[in-house]
């Protein structure tokens, strides 16, 4: 274990926090790293599915080069830079920092996040550490077709140095790093995703006259380090670029600068170093207990291994000076066998610390997860501030075999309306706990049950699977029917839970996407039809299951009466229903566009055929 003084530890942490440094044959080897035609083309094709592990944003017009990176390119850990590289370095003058100008929106999201969340400063650490894990994903993913973008730092990890003296904190990740465009393009324009939810929670919550934590609950993302810190520094080294480039920016400016990093010192072999040179009231926050109990409230739920820089101590037995009295003594009763005093001392050193459980979730057992654990996983990995209305956490063996949760969520984020347009990114596929994507197009789950949010952890699938594997895979046809079925079992279990009001949320919100499923999915006719809902004759303000309808049909009655028309009010008023409310025949009222389409897919229910009652040749039996 490596045990070094408080001040030994604070001179190798200023040069580099984790004691990352590079010889000087690094840099002249990486750059020379070719990039050919046939690599940028296969480049094209793995950005495509990596588009999914970066949003899309920050890598559109970027291909990834193959890089044929020499084995030493890295050096290990605490390795002396050379010479050499001192001596470029002090030689020749260093580039000039650009400025840029923060896209304006950025601004505004700056001034949003720092006037809102003021009351909930300390998510900035949750924002950070997500990133981290997030580059980290990257990495892993692209590791897998690419071994030499993990070569020689193998180790996955996020460190977090508290300087409680200068109130600096320290945030390095192994990740994928940023390119100087990419530095542009990420840290320079708005995070689409968690900024549109952002705005939104904080539009609702004003509404609601909410309180101003329910957004802290957000992805407000890297900006948030702005709450706590009058200046950020990122460092941050691409495999994809032979330069590590720093980009800096101070609190309510509208503009930040990009320069390369020439400190031979501060050189990384891979991936980003944030630091956070924190404002006069919050240098609190470099406190190594106080990081360490917000990495633990916080991100219990990243994959990838958290550690914290923190005083730790040991205790040993030293020799005691002797009483001159006693010794005086002893001296003079045995000059020979005396036995040198002993007492027990605590040392103190410090030592980095590992502060999280790295075991996902979806790996222990489901007897010893609490429903708060599901609920916060939930929030946490889909950057919601509502609970869902349903989990199933669930493990297959046999023929196929993988790992899964699967939430119902508690409302529809694209707006009820929108049944078609549903390439979500709702279901995390990871093939033994390497995330792989998140963006799907109907693989795992059909169209109409996009909804449905998740983790999935295959045993079965390639680490380098497609999205073409993926649409051809056996495996994988195995597996979509086996999430669809516990997915219609969490639904059912809405449906028949004692609290109505859950169903009726949910039917609200996600009613169209079953009647669409209907229309779609034949094989599961049997499984949709029971969770449908309609108003009838006889229950014009409580929809009503086919369920409900038959256990209410009369006893010679031998078909399902239903009425199509663009209101309850207008239902009611058809002229063909007098006849059968005569009779006291129950009729559905089919008020959607989508309902009577869904209801003749059907046909039956129950061995009892659908009857459109403005049928001409309507036929009442006796
Ligand atoms: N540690 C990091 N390593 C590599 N890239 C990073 C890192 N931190 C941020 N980035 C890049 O900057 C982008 C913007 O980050 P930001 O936190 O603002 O938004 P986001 O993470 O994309 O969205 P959200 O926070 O809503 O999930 C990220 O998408 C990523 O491309």
């Amino acid at each position: 274990m490596l045990r070094l003084s408080k001040r030994s530890v604070s001179t190798f942490l200023r040069s580099g926090d984790r004691s990352f440094r590079v010889a000087a044959a690094a840099t002249s080897i990486s750059r020379s790293a070719p990039s050919s035609t046939t690599d940028s083309r296969r480049g094209e094709s793995e950005s495509r599915w990596y588009s999914s592990l970066t949003n899309g944003k920050c890598m559109k017009n970027e291909s990834l080069p193959h890089l044929n990176m020499n084995t030493n390119w890295f050096v290990g850990y605490r390795n002396e830079s050379s010479a050499a590289a001192s001596d470029s370095a002090s030689h020749a003058p260093p580039p000039p920092a650009e400025r840029f100008e923060y896209q304006a929106e950025v601004s505004r999201l700056m001034d949003l996040i720092v006037n809102s969340l003021y009351s909930n400063k300390e998510v900035f650490l949750r924002e950070l550490i997500s990133n981290a894990s997030d580059a980290l994903d990257k990495l892993r993913y692209l590791s897998v077709t690419n071994p030499e973008l993990s070569k020689d730092v193998a180790d996955l990890d996020i460190r977090i140095y508290a300087d409680k003296e200068n109130g600096v904190i320290t945030l390095t990740d192994s990740g994928i790093g940023m390119t100087r465009q990419e530095l542009v393009d990420c840290l320079g324009t708005i995070a689409q995703s968690g900024t549109a939810k952002f705005l939104k929670a904080l539009k609702d919550n004003k509404d609601a006259g909410g309180d101003n934590n329910l957004i802290g609950q957000f992805g407000v993302g890297f900006y948030s380090a702005f709450l706590v810190a009058d200046r950020v520094t990122v460092s941050t080294k691409s495999p994809k670029s032979d330069k590590q480039y720093v980009w800096e920016s101070e609190a309510d400016s509208s503009s930040y600068t990009i320069k390369e990093e020439t400190d031979p010192q501060l050189i990384i072999p891979r991936g980003t170093r944030i630091t956070l040179h924190l404002k006069r009231d919050e240098k609190g926050f470099a406190d190594p207990e106080r990081i360490q109990k917000l990495v633990k409230n916080y991100s219990q739920f990243v994959s990838f291994p958290i550690y914290t820089w923190q005083e730790k101590g040991y205790t040993k037995e030293v020799e005691v000076d002797d009483d001159p009295a006693e010794s005086k003594k002893d001296d003079q009763d045995d000059q020979t066998e005396r036995k040198k005093k002993t007492k027990k001392v605590v040392e103190r050193y410090w030592d980095w610390e590992l502060t999280n459980e790295t075991q996902p979730i979806w790996l222990r057992n489901s007897k010893e997860v609490t429903t708060e654990e599901y609920n916060e996983f939930y929030r946490k990995t889909f950057n919601e501030y509502l609970d869902p209305l349903a989990s199933s956490h669930f493990t297959t063996e046999g023929e196929v075999e993988f790992k899964s949760i699967l939430y119902v969520p508690p409302v529809s984020p694209m707006g009820k309306d929108d049944v078609v347009n549903q390439k979500t990114k709702n279901i995390r596929l990871y093939v033994k706990r390497v995330f792989i994507s998140d963006d799907f197009d109907g693989e795992l789950f059909p169209r109409y049950l996009s909804f449905i949010k998740g983790v999935v952890d295959s045993h079965d699938l390639p680490l380098n699977v497609s999205r073409e594997i993926l649409q051809e895979s056996r495996i994988v046809r195995i597996m979509k029917k086996r999430l669809v079925k516990k997915a219609f079992d969490m639904i059912l279990g809405i449906s028949l839970s004692e609290n109505r009001e859950d169903y009726e949320k949910f039917w609200d919100n996600f009613g169209k996407h079953l009647k669409l499923g209907c229309i779609e999915d034949r094989e599961n006719h049997k499984r949709l039809a029971p969770l449908l809902r309609f108003f009838s004759s006889q229950s014009e303000n409580d929809m009503i299951s086919l369920d409900e309808y038959v256990e209410n049909m009369k006893a010679e009655q031998k078909a399902i009466y239903y009425i199509a028309s663009d209101s309850v009010t207008s239902a009611k008023n058809a002229p063909f229903l007098e006849k059968l409310t005569e009779k006291e025949l129950e009729v559905l009222y089919l008020v959607e566009p989508i309902d009577e389409v869904a209801i003749q897919s059907l046909k039956s229910y129950k061995d009892k055929d659908f009857i459109d009652i403005s049928k001409e040749d309507l036929d009442l039996g006796k």
